[in-house]
């Protein structure tokens, strides 16, 4: 299973001193930083796009930078976004009509590539593009701000043709944990200290949070408390197999 990697939501930072914000997570013990680009229109919030991180990348040059691009028409950034330094383009399967495209766009540039689905989304629908994407990145909240509630299991409209009851978040995690042992699972809103567990128990290994996180006074004591709790279940899952 891939390793444990928690990824600060700077959404949540003061955006002012977006830079130094980054280096604080860094030094309280990110492993990535998560980026959320929102363009008015997939959602109903704007933040920045490639002219920012073209700005941040010299400021953190070691950094992982993973854009999350809740935008329309995803497959037009691409290009810009590894111009402008990011290591990993994450965009919403439900924003194109042509996934493969976007897919081999994106691995032409040499980023990784990340796919995003909304809480109303089912992963199976995911599961034709798994081979050829290095991380699946399930919302858990609606996409569009920071600070929101996590949503686990509730979204009783959510079906799997391989099994009618309706499933949640946590099984659709563990659907694909227990199919894709490789793969980077990335789960996003309302994640911190009291929604860890389940993330971690259900196979997550890619924690954004924002909130939790950034707004903390002790940033680092989260981390390592977010970090705890994924690399237990890691061992767990590696013992029982
Ligand atoms: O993509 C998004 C929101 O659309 C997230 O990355 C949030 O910014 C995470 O913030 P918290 O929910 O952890 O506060
Ligand atoms: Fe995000």
């Amino acid at each position: 299973m891939p390793s444990c990697k928690i990824c600060p939501s700077m959404l949540s930072s003061d955006l002012s001193v977006l830079a130094s914000e980054c280096q604080r997570m860094l030094d309280s013990g990110a492993d990535y930083l998560h980026l959320d680009v929102m363009d008015g229109h997939f959602v109903p919030n704007f933040t920045f796009g490639h002219p920012v991180v073209k700005c941040l990348r010299p400021k953190v040059p070691r950094a992982f930078l993973d854009v999350h691009m809740m935008v329309s028409e995803p497959d037009k950034w691409i290009e810009n976004m590894r111009d402008a330094g990011a290591d990993q383009y994450t965009f919403h399967l439900e924003a194109t009509e042509d996934p493969v495209s976007c897919i081999r766009k994106i691995r032409d540039t040499g980023m990784k590539v990340g796919i995003a689905i909304k809480p109303g989304t089912s992963v199976e629908d995911v599961i034709p593009y798994i081979d050829s994407i290095d991380t699946v990145l399930i919302m858990t909240v609606e996409p569009g701000f920071g600070g929101q509630k996590l949503m686990f299991d509730m979204m009783p409209k959510v079906r799997f043709s391989f099994d009618l009851q309706p499933l949640g978040h946590v099984l659709q995690i563990q659907y694909l944990r227990d199919r894709y042992r490789h793969l980077d699972i990335e789960v996003d809103g309302g994640v911190g200290p009291s929604t860890i567990q389940a993330c971690a128990d259900a196979g997550a290994n890619m924690i954004v949070s924002g909130t939790a996180v950034v707004s903390s006074d002790d940033p680092r004591g989260v981390i390592s408390l977010l970090r705890q709790s994924v690399d237990e279940a890691i061992q767990k899952s590696q013992l029982e197999r």
